[in-house]
């Protein structure tokens, strides 16, 4: 993969006060220690300035995220492991279960981690095109952990994410848009941007501090059990990686995307 240039990520503040978080690390976004580090920050940023809502999107022309670096996982450093695995829990809690509000922008295809972001998020647009989002664990041989089940069910029908989760399937912009995935589609990016912001103007007359209270205690299921069995959690991942079936399948894995690369 080709090596970074410039910061992982973007935070701006636009004139209305929304704050604009970028991803940036090409080529696809894929979710590595130091992008969930400097996600993290970032949304500690946003609750601290208390900014009223934040945009997540990406920018890759074609790329949401990637999801989880698959190299954090591939014949590890387990120290690194368990640091990554706990980073992305903490992402996982400052987004999901935050009190602004959030939209996001997905600008292209969005499997696996990219799914479980913008999943984290309020309110999902996503630019037409032939993007596909979805968790597709299952295809890599790996299992999601609950809270990434938990996320998906908090946004689509328990039964459609149950056939999607076992099946791996990834979604088209328009069968995302029916099963609920996603909410609105958009023709580019700054339409993508654009209904986002429409969306957030939607709170203008709802005050901030019921909206917040009420989007937390809804959100409280899934959030309290990840903070009760995070160790668990984390032991489970890292039990995984020393799995050497897991490690087979995701050797083949990687195989397949250098050689879909290649072409
Ligand atoms: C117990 C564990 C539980 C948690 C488990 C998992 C959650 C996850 O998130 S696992 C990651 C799952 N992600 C995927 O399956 C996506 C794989 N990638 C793709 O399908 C495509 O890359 C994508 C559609 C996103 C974009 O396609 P293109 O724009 O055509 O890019 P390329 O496929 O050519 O990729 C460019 C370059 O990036 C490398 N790559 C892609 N994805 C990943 C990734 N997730 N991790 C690491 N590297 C990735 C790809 O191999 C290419 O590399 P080079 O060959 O070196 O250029």
């Amino acid at each position: 993969m080709a090596a970074q240039a410039g910061p992982l990520v973007d935070l701006s503040i636009d004139n209305d006060g929304i704050a604009i978080l970028t991803m940036n690390r090409p080529p696809v976004n894929s979710l590595n220690l130091e992008l969930l580090e400097e996600i993290g920050k970032s949304l500690d940023e946003v609750a601290k300035n208390k900014t009223k809502s934040m945009i997540l999107t990406s920018s890759s022309p074609s790329v949401f995220s990637a999801g989880l670096d698959i190299m954090e996982m591939y014949k590890p450093d387990l120290k690194r492991a368990e640091i990554f695995w706990t980073t992305l829990q903490d992402v996982w809690i400052k987004l999901f279960g935050s009190s602004y509000i959030t939209a996001a922008a997905i600008n292209g295809h969005a499997p696996a981690g990219g799914c479980l972001l913008s999943m984290s998020c309020e309110y999902r647009v996503m630019v037409e095109g032939k993007y596909t989002i979805g968790l597709n664990e299952t295809a890599l041989g790996i299992v999601a952990p609950t809270w990434f089940m938990d996320t998906m069910c908090h946004t689509i029908p328990i039964r459609q994410a149950e056939y999607a989760l076992t099946t791996a399937r990834m979604f088209t912009v328009d069968e995302a848009l029916q099963v609920g995935l996603i909410d609105e589609s958009a023709s580019d990016k700054a339409d993508a941007i654009d209904k986002c912001k429409k969306f957030i103007r939607k709170f203008d007359k709802i005050p901030s501090l019921a909206r917040a209270v009420t989007k937390q205690k809804i959100r409280e299921g899934p959030l309290v059990r990840l903070q009760k069995n995070r160790q668990q959690d984390t032991a489970e991942f890292l039990g995984f990686l020393k799995n050497p079936k897991i490690q087979q399948s995701l050797e083949m894995y990687i195989q397949s995307l250098k050689q879909k690369a290649a072409k």
